[in-house]
């Protein structure tokens, strides 16, 4: 019986990327920085070595699991730096490597398409002035069309900024918050319960419709809840409206040759729904933890578990919270036990990444590096396997242990 279970790191990169200095950003003065350097893993564990990752935990990255299934040698492999504090003497269990983008973005669409052996290779539109953002057309008919009283935003933030910033103005005046950030992205922030959580759907979809002539990947409703700028927080309710991905990815070839495809979390959104056979809705690291092992104890032969850890990137990689990521990254590490004791003896566990999110780096936005790409399972040799030169690599592995029509992109570990 052979399953694979994805457990997808939301932004946790492993440095390295060559490309990283064409993805530039603007800091708050007007400098412009770009993304050479960045390391997700790399520069959490050092920090942590430092005693810069004080709060709520203390020291060393404490990740051992992850470290003996291959993380440390694979970050070594792509940045050319073991993370600090970790033991460099473990024999990796798993197959172990790390993987480059081909995708023209480092956003989640493109990472996780290009995984599933679909890289985005055109360019997606953009809405890059960081204030007036919206074209003005588009604008002034989701007001007419929705009903609206106006609008607030129109401009790049970080998304819990921007409700300190506008969210008691929001709740006064009923005008939703649009904003955006160097993805490719239209964001609608609504209080979930003044503005109404079916509204602010109602609203993303039709904003969806329209922003389509703008060539963007996302439209995302992003509900919160509290009453005033000091405790206003988001809920769990956010919903992405993605486009759907140019053409079949492994997902599909999976659920179009009679197998099972189960996404928990954000990845049937992500895939806008596309090539997945069942659905779970799952919360926090614990709350998704959980989930996968359900699903594992219930899955049948040719059957892909997806998960997506939305944490890593939206509570801690954009929030540039060092502590926090470690946190999240040594709970995990508690966990991992867990899911590689209930592998069966054909199944098959990867781990890996969309992108990066390196805490420690300007701005709030992703960063472009390279993922991991570790592969488990009694059928795994364990050892290096080197740079898969696009993310596809990992779908391409997984067709081809489940014996699917293979991918248009990437070569399979396993040949
Ligand atoms: O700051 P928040 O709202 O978390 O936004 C982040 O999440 C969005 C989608 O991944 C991106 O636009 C990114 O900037
Ligand atoms: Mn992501
Ligand atoms: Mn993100």
């Amino acid at each position: 019986m052979k399953r694979t279970v994805i457990l997808l790191l939301d932004s946790f990169g492993i440095g390295g990327a060559a490309d990283a200095h064409t993805f530039k950003g603007t800091n708050v003065d007007g400098s412009v920085f770009d993304d050479t350097g960045s390391n997700t893993l790399g520069h959490i564990a050092k920090a942590c070595f430092e005693g810069q990752a004080e709060d709520g935990r203390s020291g060393p990255l404490n990740i051992p699991n992850l470290n003996k299934i291959g993380f440390g040698q694979a970050c070594f492999e792509s940045s050319g730096l073991y993370p600090a504090g970790l033991d460099q003497t473990v024999l990796p269990t798993g197959a172990y490597g790390y993987a480059k983008e081909l995708s023209t973005g480092k956003d989640t669409s493109s990472g996780h398409w290009e995984i599933a052996g679909v890289p985005v290779l055109f360019d997606w539109g953009y809405f890059s002035d960081k204030q007036n953002s919206f074209p003005q057309s588009l604008l002034d008919e989701l007001v007419e069309r929705a009903g609206l009283p106006g609008y607030l935003g129109n401009c790049h933030s970080s998304g819990t900024v921007i409700l300190e910033v506008l969210g008691e103005e929001h709740l006064k005046t009923g005008k939703p918050i649009f904003y955006t950030s160097a993805d490719s992205v239209f964001q609608i922030a609504c209080h979930e319960e003044s503005f109404g959580l079916e509204r602010l759907y109602e609203l993303c979809e039709l904003a969806r419709e329209l922003v389509n002539e703008y060539n963007i990947g996302r439209v995302i409703a992003r509900p919160f809840l509290g009453t005033e700028s000091a405790n206003f927080t988001r809920s769990v309710n956010r919903h992405d409206y993605s486009v759907t991905p140019p053409s079949a990815t492994l997902l599909d070839k999976m659920k179009a040759s009679g197998g099972e495809v189960v996404s928990i979390g954000k990845i049937a959104d992500i895939f806008a729904e596309q090539g997945i056979t069942k659905a779970t809705k799952a919360f926090g690291v614990d709350g998704l933890f959980d989930a996968s092992l359900d699903e594992l104890k219930q899955a049948k032969d040719q059957t892909i578990i997806f998960t997506n850890f939305v944490n890593f990137d939206a509570d801690f990689g954009h929030r540039r919270n060092i502590s926090g990521y470690a946190s999240a990254l040594e709970y995990f590490d508690t966990r991992l036990p867990e899911m590689l004791e209930l592998l069966g003896e054909d199944d098959l566990l990867v781990l890996t990444a969309d992108h990066g999110c390196d805490p420690t780096w300007p701005g709030t936005d992703h960063t472009r590096e390279h993922i991991p790409a570790i592969f488990y399972g009694a059928k795994v040799n364990a050892g290096s396997v080197g740079l898969l030169d696009t993310f596809a690599g990992i779908g391409q592995s997984i067709a081809d242990f489940h014996g699917l029509p293979a991918l248009d992109y990437g070569t399979s570990i396993f040949k």
